[in-house]
């Protein structure tokens, strides 16, 4: 989320009505004639780092400003980019003086990607700064006023380098850009346009790519193979300039970096439908509809087919490429290459597999994904070489993880994600063999509430996992439930779920089809079998409020929400603990627990279990 967009956005604390961050108090008592102007270089002090990463500045007016790589405590030297109605945007020139958590980032692209905003920042200072926009949501939309005192700390990460199981590059469609001034966030136009960059989309540039030879997310030998399809992309002819440009327009990544946690739900091979326009939803309404804006009449017109020959437009071929490597027992260290356009054209593709097969012999499974926009609802992947999905190991269970499906980033962390999940929902976490995962417990148990009071016999309960993806969360506990129902919209996640089961001999647990964020929700899940523990892992928008409504009227004893959006989780835990007439509420209990899945990113996920009042 940009501080502009943080900034905007309308704001309703009444239950039931979409709502989001309000603006910082300070902000409106500022007269705009103190505002500084576009260009001016300006003194600042960061008193905290805002949700998004961005620093939160204040001249010495008190005017605030929003300023990227600027630390909480610092003081800077930083340029004017733009100014807003209440607040500007700068970018940091300098620091003027060392700063006690300062480090030197490792990645060459830190400062104009806009993935690792918080390099710059010793980790122990991230886990400080992502607790506090887990207590300031909470209190600030959640309405919780006790939030200081019912968060943890930040559960850590152990690898905080090369923890990521898959990254998203995209191909720039017209521009580039370069590294400004070190430590900044500065991003310059190119003199020369180049059609084939292959890279991460800078902050507030949708439409531009920086080319990125190395990540520090993915492990080294994904590097590679991003530098041999970077090489090989700069081979090709330049695309028509009609092609890039209508290319330009339809960008409107959400991909910042390529972080987005939100990773495409799958549909099977070849029967793919609304799986990558969800994704795009899912990731914040407002890109999406600044997209379609820009897309025109053209991206919509263009959603209604798969294309399986070039359009009749100019259209530039090459719109993406998804690296995933397995972590797993089975397919350690095997690689999936997915090569996303925006047509099939699979002869154009060979000599590009045919260089990664050379380059890195892990690299088994070849797909491709055709998707003629970012926002395009017929979707379909082709296989090219090897088998078209990889296996993973996750709490001692197999999975098998189509080249779409929503699987977790980090693996080691999900393990640890899972345990506090468990935890929470008064059952026996799946796995606790590692180190980090005992302490995440012991972090979780040193709250003042046992998990032993409501615990629940073996094989009694009954688990609905909402948003289940593949149903890694709901499979992994199903052993101690007497029936596990996993949900979710995405149909390929749905059938990998069902042959997850199978493979892992679990016959308990079953798996259903249907979009959570539909009004007649209720209509669906009342036929059900109804659950004692809810555990729901939504995409970053949040729930529904119909399906907020049904959840509080369900005869479940508790709720476990994970979330990777400390504000849309507030928004909802809100509605859950508000005491409507005749809706018993919801009771927030002490221990939610921010996990950190995405070291040095803007992100966190967070735990938190409800009760009963
Ligand atoms: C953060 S993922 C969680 C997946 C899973 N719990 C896990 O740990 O891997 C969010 C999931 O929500 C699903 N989803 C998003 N919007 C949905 C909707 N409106 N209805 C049902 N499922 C939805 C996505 O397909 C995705 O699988």
């Amino acid at each position: 989320m940009s501080p502009g967009a943080l900034l905007s956005r309308t704001v309703c604390l009444c239950p039931g009505q979409p709502h989001s961050l309000p603006p910082p108090k300070t902000c409106n008592a500022i007269a705009s004639s103190q505002a500084p102007e576009a260009g001016q270089h300006i003194e600042l002090e960061c008193t905290a780092l805002a949700f998004g990463g961005q620093g939160v500045c204040r001249q010495e007016s008190g005017f605030v400003v929003f300023c990227n790589a600027a630390l909480p405590g610092e003081k800077l030297l930083a340029e004017v980019t733009a100014v807003k109605k209440g607040h500007a945007v700068a970018t940091k020139l300098r620091s003027l003086h060392t700063h006690q958590h300062a480090v030197r980032p490792p990645c060459p692209h830190f400062g104009p990607c806009g993935g690792c905003t918080l390099q710059n920042l010793d980790y122990a200072a991230q886990l400080a700064a992502k607790r506090e926009w887990v207590v300031s949501a909470l209190q600030r939309i959640g309405g919780v006023s006790d939030a200081e005192s019912l968060v943890t700390s930040v559960v850590p990460c152990r690898d905080v380098f090369r923890y990521r199981n898959n990254m998203r590059f995209s191909f720039g469609p017209r521009h580039t850009i370069e590294a400004g001034p070190a430590g900044s966030n500065q991003a310059l136009p190119t003199a020369e346009p180049h059609a084939h960059a292959l890279g991460l989309h800078p902050r507030g540039l949708g439409a531009t790519v920086l080319p990125i030879s190395t990540c520090h997310l993915q492990d080294q030998e994904a590097d590679r193979i991003l530098q041999v399809v970077s090489n090989w992309a700069k081979t090709l002819p330049p695309e028509s300039p009609a092609a890039t440009s209508a290319a330009s327009e339809l960008q409107q990544g959400p991909t910042e970096g390529g972080l987005e946690e939100e990773d495409a739900p799958d549909a099977p091979l070849h029967q793919q439908q609304q799986a990558y326009a969800g994704r795009r939803r899912q990731s914040g309404g407002g890109r999406m509809q600044r997209g379609r804006g820009r897309g025109g009449g053209r991206g919509r017109q263009r959603n209604r087919t798969v294309l399986d020959s070039p359009p009749e437009a100019p259209t530039q071929f090459l719109r993406e490429v998804v690296i995933r490597r397995g972590r797993g027992d089975v397919d350690k260290g095997i690689f999936m290459v997915d090569l996303i356009t925006t047509y099939h054209a699979p002869e154009r593709l060979q000599p590009v597999v045919a260089a990664i097969q050379a380059e890195v012999p892990a690299a088994k499974s070849f797909v491709n994904t055709v998707a003629a926009t970012p926002r395009s609802r017929n979707v379909k992947t082709y296989p090219i070489s090897g088998p078209h999905f990889l296996r993973e190991t996750l709490c001692s269970l197999d999975f098998r993880v189509s080249p779409r499906s929503f699987f977790q980033t980090n693996t080691a962390q999900t393990e640890t994600l899972y345990a506090i999940v468990a935890a929470l929902a008064g059952l026996e976490p799946a796995s606790s063999s590692q180190e980090q995962t005992a302490s995440a417990l012991e972090n979780v148990r040193g709250q003042p509430w046992d998990p032993n009071e409501s615990r629940f016999g073996s094989g009694v309960p009954i688990l609905w996992d909402l948003f289940c993806g593949i149903g890694t969360i709901g499979l992994s506990l199903a052993v101690q439930c007497s029936r596990v129902i996993g949900i979710d919209g995405a149909g390929g996640g749905i059938a990998d779920a069902s042959l997850n089961a199978h493979r892992n001999s679990i016959s308990n647990a079953s798996f259903l089809q249907h979009d959570l964020a539909a009004q007649n929700i209720a209509s669906k899940l009342e036929l059900l079998p109804q659950p004692d523990i809810i555990i729901a892992d939504p995409a970053r928008n949040g729930m529904g409020t119909a399906l907020l409504s049904y959840l509080k009227q369900s005869g479940a004893s508790r709720i476990v929400y994970v979330s990777c959006d400390p504000a849309s989780q507030a928004r909802d835990l809100r509605q859950l603990t508000f005491d409507e007439a005749g809706l018993a509420p919801f009771k927030l209990m002490p221990g939610v627990v921010p996990c950190d899945m995405f070291p040095h990113t803007a992100h966190i996920e967070s735990v938190a279990l409800l009760t009963r009042a």
